[in-house]
């Protein structure tokens, strides 16, 4: 009986779904790792954080709202007597949650949303009934990667993709944004500050207001060493209409990290969770790009799990075939990661079929991008074309968002459908590393026939019973090799150092000792 028989395969809401299992016996390993314990990884990863123990008043617990309530009516109740020193709970995987959500949501996002107002702006009339005081809209729940969705994000639609997704949280937060003075480099900046202008009851103090709007990003600097063609130099001739004073350091109070370091270019692509875009980073003169959470990521968990993606990397560590990373941040509720910039990902110009040379160049290249993560026991488990870069002819592994630990003892998360191997439809996760071979396998075939991969139906279950059409123009060994990276038995597929050793390669590996 083969796989597919054995169990029916699922849809999960269309190609893109992904979904999530914790293996039960490992969750707590998971967790352990994901941050939530002492020994997390957080407080290592994120140079700015400290997760240390702040030892709250009462006050300093109580939500955002109440204070205001207090503040406001000046009526705030006596303070409880102090209760007699209790010893720390002997609970510390609770303590330490404690302390992260502590330091998460003040030091950690130190963004306008979290400033505190010196009195909260109240209607007049103002009848001292505490019901009728206006408090910010609680935040709404929200999954970080469950609930996915794909908007039309073509690269043209850069701004109407960008401000749509502030539009919502400024609806969301009501806060005053960073408004930075108005130069002409920044019309998307001016765009944002209009809605909130016209709102009342902003949490942030008039004084900031007017500070903020006296300040202007620093400029572009142009860097000699970095002459990059595809800069437009008049970038670098913006002036600032207004003094911003010591504008280096003004990423440190609340301001907007982004728009102080990076002038931002275009928008390059769109995930089902980011927005990527092109930036060039001010003080450098260097291109890079900035891939931005769509959702604004309100709690922790959202916050944790999003943080995967910036782990593995770091994690990772350099390779010419997976994307560079640089550094992250969380501003406004939603994360951004600095990386490499590459000229495209392979699922643009789809309608033109790959050409044997390049196929086999691709494979080779993102082949030795898996044996680099593989041999450091991740797995990347959302290999397709969209996720596949080009950088300068060179192919790049991109899209960690999915990856885990090869030994199960991280939850799996999985990527899309059209690229997934028959084992992780019948929820067996033994060998994850080759269910990147499945998928690399299978996303090479799509782009040699040129013709997308179906998401259901027939077709999708015999490419996962092993039958692939034949490939027209292909010799039969590159045949035969894609073929057995998508056998249907993982334990049959070769592994990316098997691939990388195959001798369809020779020609490759004789051209490059000759470099
Ligand atoms: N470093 C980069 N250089 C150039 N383009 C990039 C880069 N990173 C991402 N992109 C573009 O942005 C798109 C979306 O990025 P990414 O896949 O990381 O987002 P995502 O929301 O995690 O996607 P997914 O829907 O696959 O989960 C990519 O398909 C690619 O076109
Ligand atoms: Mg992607």
């Amino acid at each position: 009986m083969s796989m597919l028989s054995a169990k029916t395969p699922r849809l999960r809401g269309g190609s893109k779904s992904r979904r999530r299992f914790t293996p039960p016996a490992t969750k707590a390993q998971a967790a352990a790792a994901a941050g939530i314990s002492p020994s997390g990884e957080l407080s290592q990863k994120l140079e700015h954080v400290t997760l240390f123990s702040y030892l709250p008043s009462p006050a300093a617990h109580k939500p955002f709202g109440e204070l205001l309530d207090e503040e406001s009516s000046g009526s705030a109740p006596a303070p409880a007597p102090a209760p007699p020193q209790q010893p720390a709970p002997m609970d510390a995987d609770v303590s330490m949650e404690d302390r992260d959500s502590c330091i998460l949501s003040q030091d950690f996002f130190c963004t306008p949303d979290y400033l505190t107002p010196p009195a909260p702006q109240l209607p007049s009339g103002f009848d001292a009934d505490k019901e009728n005081i206006p408090c910010p809209k609680s935040p709404e729940k929200s999954v970080a990667r469950s609930k996915r969705y794909k908007r039309d994000c073509s690269p043209k639609d850069q701004s109407a993709g960008f401000l749509d997704s502030d539009d919502q949280e400024i609806g969301y937060q009501e806060i005053t944004p960073v408004q930075f003075g108005l130069s002409h480099d920044d019309s998307e900046e001016e765009l944002m500050a209009q809605p909130c202008s016209q709102r009342r009851g902003s949490y942030v103090p008039q004084s900031a207001r007017v500070l903020r709007s006296q300040v202007t990003p620093p400029p572009c600097i142009k860097n000699p060493y970095n002459p990059d063609p595809r800069i437009d130099d008049n970038v670098f001739c913006v002036r600032q209409r207004k003094s911003s004073g010591a504008s280096p350091s003004i990423g440190a109070d609340g301001l907007s990290r982004y728009r102080t370091d990076f002038h931002q270019l275009e928008q390059i692509g769109c995930g089902n969770f980011s927005v990527v875009f092109k930036v060039l980073r001010r003080i450098e003169g260097c291109l890079y790009a900035v891939k931005q959470s769509i959702k604004q990521l309100h709690n922790d968990m959202d916050r944790r799990l999003a943080l995967k993606e910036v782990h593995t990397l770091v994690g990772l560590g350099n390779h010419e075939n997976i994307v560079g990373y640089f550094t992250s941040w969380f501003e406004t509720d939603k994360l951004y990661i600095q990386m490499e910039l590459c000229d495209r990902c392979l699922s643009m110009n789809r309608d033109k079929p790959l050409e044997f040379g390049d196929a086999l160049e691709l494979l080779y290249q993102v082949c030795k991008g898996l044996d680099f993560i593989h041999g450091r026991g991740i797995a990347h488990l959302d290999v397709k074309p969209d996720n596949i870069y080009v950088k300068n002819g060179v192919y790049k592994l991109g899209d960690f968002g999915c990856a885990t630990l090869i030994d199960r003892s991280l939850a799996i998360e999985e990527g899309d459908s059209r690229y997934m191997p028959p084992e992780m439809l019948n929820d067996k996760y033994e060998h994850l590393d080759k269910v990147d071979i499945f998928s690399l396998g299978a996303a090479v075939y799509e782009l040699i026939r040129g013709t997308p991969l179906p998401e259901s139906g027939p077709q999708f279950a015999s490419l996962r019973e092993g039958k692939i059409s034949l490939l027209p123009g292909h010799p039969m060994q590159f045949q035969s090799l894609i073929k057995s990276m998508m056998d249907p038995d993982p334990v049959r597929r070769p592994s990316a150092k098997e691939i990388l050793r195959h001798p369809i390669f020779e020609k490759l590996h004789n051209a490059l000792a000759k470099k």
